[in-house]
């Protein structure tokens, strides 16, 4: 049997506040899976991304469970560990990663620092691979990115161009926390469309969490339903979504949003 990539167990998680944003929560998934993740806001969806990658704020704690990456338990890395895991194995990309680029520095240079940081290669090589991995993304004139500042751009590029730089990597897991709510529906379906394939080209497996029903049944192969902490149902996309089991997955299919994800 394959090692699963990443298996979460009895999983819980509590802020300072006092209030359980995670409670037993458990799940397994395989090497190239697409999970979405959805439920609504203050589910705890975005608390499980960052208890996955250690990175829980100030006040936040993994009370109980563990969490098993290629089979190796991570939550009890050593900050040394994580740096080699964190970015590198395990990538993140939130709704606002774009705004997060430097502004007073040029994406090109940025992005090359950025790679070089990982892999030991000349700066001709590392430019090279930007801009392979900026026109992966849909972005069509990668050189003009590379040698514009952040605030030139429109947010659409910003956002495509950090997540980029998070699969240049090429993460075997890749977290992505709303990635392209922000953006018009035409650079969603074209971002969400670019992970897709990144998927299918590498292996990757990625955990998307989204509030927007109708981006999970189109992305995912599992898809999770969060409430109040814990997991309500975990099941694959097709049955999920033809025969939710519970009251309040029904209920989300209900909400589904407009966004024509059908005719592409
Ligand atoms: N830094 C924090 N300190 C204290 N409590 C927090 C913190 N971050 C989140 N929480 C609480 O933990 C619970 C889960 O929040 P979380 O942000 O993980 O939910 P979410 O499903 O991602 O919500 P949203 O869709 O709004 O981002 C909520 O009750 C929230 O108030």
């Amino acid at each position: 049997m394959m090692k699963p990539l990443l298996d979460i167990r009895n999983l819980s998680v509590t802020y300072q506040s006092g209030s359980a944003a995670l409670q037993d929560l458990s799940f397994t998934m395989k090497p190239g899976e697409i999970v979405g993740i959805v439920g609504e806001s203050g589910s705890g969806k975005s608390t499980l991304l960052r208890a996955i990658l250690g990175m829980l704020p100030d006040g936040g704690q993994c009370t109980s469970g563990e969490v098993f990456f290629q089979g190796k338990s991570i939550l009890s890395y050593s900050p040394a560990e994580w740096g080699q895991i964190r970015g590198k194995r395990i990538a993140i990309v939130f709704q606002a990663s774009g705004s997060y680029l430097n502004p007073i520095r040029k994406v090109g240079s940025q992005y090359i620092e950025a790679i070089r940081a990982h892999f030991t290669i000349s700066k001709k090589t590392a430019y090279d691979m930007a801009l392979n991995m900026l026109s992966g993304m849909g972005l069509h004139d990668p050189q003009q990115i590379m040698n514009a500042y952040p605030n030139q751009l429109s947010g659409g590029m910003k956002q495509r161009t950090a997540i980029a730089m998070a699969v240049t990597m090429e993460p075997e897991l890749l977290l992505t926390d709303e990635p392209t709510s922000a953006l018009d529906v035409t650079t969603q379906l074209e971002v969400l469309k670019r992970l897709h394939e990144l998927r299918d080209r590498k292996g990757t497996g990625i955990i998307m969490v989204t509030h927007n029903m109708a981006v999970a049944a189109h992305m995912a192969d599992q898809i999770g339903v969060m409430q109040h902490g814990t997991l309500v149902e975990y099941e694959k996309a097709a049955k999920l979504i033809t025969n939710p089991r519970e009251e309040y997955t029904r209920q989300l299919l209900q909400a589904v949003p407009e966004l024509d994800l059908g005719g592409q």
